[in-house]
């Protein structure tokens, strides 16, 4: 079977990048992405602005939609305290494999938990079947038209608090009308836009901070 871009990128951190080492595998896939073939990672330049919210926030319990090869999982674990925890959700079972073996071979499998299917499933099940009490950071970076419907799903099942902090990766490419639409006209939520530009590209992106106010 011929080999999928993912399985190359993949293939690429087992080669290149140092076993245990979340930076190297982190820099292997942005040389990778950047020089061979481009991938919808957040990239360097939006890691950036991630890495800086996640100093400030310091979380303890993250929920992201959207893993893929799980570029941003390791870029958010190589940053959390030990006693921290990512749940990250992936829909397509062939990016939730290959994340699963980038997580491992990163050496940050302890702090990282893929949960395969469906966000909107998914969601609800987060109080009784993984035990989450509320979300301190989220980051959205799934399907963009659902980053709306899930952020309502997070509050109509109590799973933010009062400083609650939500990241939306491509609110100008691809885009989340809907969602910029609504966040930034609702008043439980403070927002705050970093522009910057989509992976990889000298295309114009941003990322949205929203932070929940109660
Ligand atoms: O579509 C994206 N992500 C969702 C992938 C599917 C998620 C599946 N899933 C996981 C959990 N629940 C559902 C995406 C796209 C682009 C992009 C930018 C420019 C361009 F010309 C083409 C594409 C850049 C990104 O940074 C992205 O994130
Ligand atoms: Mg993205």
């Amino acid at each position: 079977m011929a080999q999928s871009k993912e399985e190359r990128i993949l293939n690429f951190v087992l080669q290149n990048a140092v076993r245990g080492d979340p930076q190297s595998v982190v820099d292997t896939i942005d040389k990778y992405c950047s020089q061979k073939e481009w991938a919808m990672n957040v990239g360097d330049e939006k890691g950036l602005i991630l890495d800086k919210i996640l100093e400030e926030t310091k979380p303890s319990v993250l929920l992201e939609l959207g893993t893929y090869c799980g570029y941003s999982a390791v870029r958010t674990a190589r940053l959390l305290k030990p006693s921290a925890r990512l749940l990250t959700i992936e829909f397509n079972p062939a990016f939730a494999a290959i994340a699963r073996q980038m997580i491992e071979f990163a050496g940050v499998q302890d702090k990282v938990k893929i949960l395969e299917g469906p966000s909107e499933t998914i969601i609800p099940q987060l109080k009784k079947k993984h035990e989450v009490d509320t979300l301190d950071f989220v980051f959205l970076d799934h399907w963009k038209d659902r980053y709306l419907p899930d952020t309502i799903l997070l509050l109509d099942h109590g799973l933010l608090r009062k400083g609650s902090v939500i990241l939306a990766d491509n609110v100008i490419c691809p885009g989340a009308p809907e969602f910029i639409k609504y966040i930034r006209n609702n008043n439980s939520f403070e927002c705050t836009n970093y522009p910057s530009h989509v992976e990889y590209m000298k295309v114009k992106d941003a990322m949205e901070k929203a932070v929940f106010v109660g």
